[in-house]
């Protein structure tokens, strides 16, 4: 079973829960347009790529339901990632022939990612051995593997195949303050794939790059602006300033659909703010004002490559 997927029992979608990992292996089984729209929400499934497939089945589901109208609430349950409303509104353009014809879209949705990964990660893994010949030490933020994209992932999935082709040394994995997406879930893969890693505070990324640790910069992106813009998790831009001074390679990695013609900039990305819990609970607070934004918009000066199943946007 992939990490988001459908069940015939019911109708529903089912997914790995990636809020209990990696303390749980749990799975949910989502039966109502309202119980996936609150998992895409809580980020009990999250990752641009990832979100197009919940998307797309999450239209399957309305359907099934007999509620197609439902489906534009999956599309805006958040408001950064091209893919989730890309994926809805691409399962929703068979709603004419059925429910059936609607769940055959979303599972060639789901089964196309993989391809894409698959392109999109060897061909930023190329990048990184022209860029820096020899074995790397690549840094990355937040999670852009097999969760957060289906099959193959984006920018973890390319210092995936760097391990495969024995040219990593090491991944330096920022945390990823507050929902930690970088130590539990990015950890847990590289665990699972045997590749060698060191965990760090995100403000220790932009030091270690700045102290010659660091080969090269990998990360995914929520949205890139016609102009190259990238939104990415909050923290890529800081990231990406060390980089830049420093002359080490920042690469995003992103399924060609990221990247949104309507958006001329980055000043034009709207960019999800969350609940103030998430950074309060932290320190145990309970009433302090707090700013939250999920997401940072990281100008294209600052961007080596865009990376995509086909092209190296430089
Ligand atoms: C390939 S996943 C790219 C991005 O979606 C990822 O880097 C990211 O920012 C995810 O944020 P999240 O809030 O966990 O959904």
């Amino acid at each position: 079973m992939e990490f988001v997927d459908w069940s015939d029992d019911g109708p529903a979608v089912v997914l790995l829960d990636q809020r209990a990992l990696p303390g749980a292996t749990s799975w949910l089984t989502l039966r109502t347009v309202d119980e996936l729209v609150d998992a895409i929400r809580t980020l009990a499934v999250r990752g641009a790529p990832s979100l197009g497939i919940a998307g797309a089945y999450g239209a399957a589901l309305a359907c099934a339901l007999d509620e197609p109208d439902a489906a534009e609430r999956v599309a805006t349950a958040r408001p950064t990632a091209v893919p989730l409303a890309l994926g809805v509104r691409r399962a929703m353009t068979r709603l004419d022939d059925g429910p059936a014809a609607v769940l055959a879209e979303a599972r060639a949705v789901a089964a196309e990612a993989a391809v894409v990964n698959a392109r999109a990660t060897e061909r930023a893994a190329d990048l990184v051995q022209e860029l820096h010949p020899g074995r790397t030490r690549a840094l990355t933020l937040c999670n852009t593997g097999d969760l957060a994209c289906g099959p193959g992932g984006s920018a973890l999935g390319a210092i995936l195949r760097l391990h495969d082709r024995g040219a990593l040394t090491e991944v330096l994995a920022c945390e990823t303050r507050p929902l930690l997406q970088g130590a539990r879930l990015t950890v847990w893969e590289l665990d699972r794939a045997g590749a060698p890693h060191r965990l760090c505070v995100d403000s220790a990324g932009p030091a270690a790059i700045a102290s010659g640790l660091v080969d090269a910069v990998l990360v995914g992106a929520d949205r890139i602006a016609a102009n190259g813009d990238t939104a990415n998790k909050i923290g890529t831009y800081m990231l990406a300033c060390a980089a830049a001074r420093s002359g080490v390679p920042f690469l995003v990695v992103a399924p060609e659909e990221t990247i949104d013609p309507a958006t001329p900039t980055g000043a034009d990305i709207v960019v999800e703010e969350r609940g103030a819990d998430e950074v309060r609970g932290i320190a145990g607070l309970e009433h302090t004002p707090v700013y939250n934004p999920a997401f940072d918009v990281t100008p294209f000066e600052l961007i080596t490559a865009v990376v995509t199943e086909k092209q190296v946007w430089r």
